[in-house]
């Protein structure tokens, strides 16, 4: 198995379906719209800060291909950017040479010529699984595609969740499904992915993150890409703030990871910034925050490139990531 990420904090092990306290999850909406909408702008990074804050992004990114015609040359070329991210002066210059991503995102079919790509890096594969994006195969069926992902070495399991649980209120239903994949998932961290943009209510929101994270989810993470609305930041507010309430109650971390349509580096920062108000330094390291991105990492590399040598690049110059 590819290696897992360097953590020192123990794994969420999950605990018993407390029905009270995700009831009592409630999300006030014009409020958390209102804290959202200051946020963008709000934090401007000052030069000095700005190199070391858009490291700290590519540290998280899983750089992630999901797309129906990916091919092994295209995870190997995707494996490439993941090693090196950026031109190795622009690294010499920031002072960090060896900096990666976080981890390669693919389908499982990608697995194989991902992992052999990442040899011997330490970057972990992530597969996503469960019949994503829509998670509406057969239950067992998501089962044995969680089992033949670890087999094929991913490290990390990014599993979709059943909305019409949710949307239904099935809870118990929830929670089970969760249990059962974090139980096949083994040794590999397991990312549950609400697709909030599919579950109606920031409550929802709320309430299904508790319910994940109480099922034994390493990582809450937004969305799949595929929805008509991704990663945003009320949405993040509101799994943030649940991450931070489970941590409190249990003392266990869990990890958040927003996906789908994060393309700019200023808005890579302004999630760090939201990360590093609402839960602290802490989570903003790679065993506890991700990006998930396929088009992220370019952007950064073009502000780093200003940052270093005070001219921009042209935008095709940076395609891969
Ligand atoms: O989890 C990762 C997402 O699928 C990436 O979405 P994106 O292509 O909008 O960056």
């Amino acid at each position: 198995m590819q290696p897992v990420p360097q953590t020192e904090l123990p794994r969420n092990p999950g605990m018993e379906l407390d029905m009270g306290w995700v009831r009592a999850a409630r999300a006030n909406r014009s409020a958390i719209e209102r804290r959202a909408a200051t946020l963008p702008g709000r934090r401007s990074v000052k030069k000095a800060h700005q190199a070391a804050w858009l490291a700290r992004a590519i540290s998280c990114i899983d750089l992630t291909t999901l797309a129906g015609d990916d091919t092994p040359g295209r995870v190997a070329r995707l494996c490439a950017k993941a090693r090196q991210p950026v031109r190795a002066d622009l690294l010499d210059a920031i002072g960090l040479p060896g900096l990666t991503v976080g981890a390669v995102c693919v389908y499982h079919d990608m697995i194989a010529p991902a992992v052999a790509a990442l040899q011997g890096t330490g970057i972990p594969v992530a597969a996503v699984s469960t019949g994503f994006p829509a998670g509406l195969s057969p239950f067992h069926l998501r089962l044995a595609e969680i089992g033949e992902s670890v087999q094929a070495g991913a490290a990390e399991i990014d599993i979709v969740i059943s909305r019409r649980k949710v949307l239904t209120g099935d809870w118990q239903g929830l929670y089970d499904e969760m249990r059962a994949f974090r139980a096949a998932c083994g040794e590999a961290h397991v990312k549950a992915i609400l697709a909030t943009g599919e579950l109606g209510t920031l409550q929802n929101v709320a309430r299904a993150s508790l319910v994940c994270m109480m099922a034994g989810a390493d990582f809450i993470k937004t969305s799949t890409g595929k929805e008509s609305v991704n990663a945003t930041l009320p949405v993040s507010l509101v799994m943030l703030r649940a991450i931070r309430d489970y941590h409190e109650r249990t003392g266990i971390h869990v990890g958040y990871k927003p996906a789908g349509g994060i393309s700019k580096a200023k808005d890579a920062v302004t999630y760090l910034a939201l990360v590093k108000e609402e839960l602290g330094d802490r989570w903003l390291r790679p065993d506890l925050f991700r990006f998930g991105a396929s088009s992220l990492l370019g952007d950064i590399e073009r502000q780093l490139e200003h940052h270093v040598t005070g001219a921009y690049s042209a935008s095709w110059r940076h395609a891969m990531g």
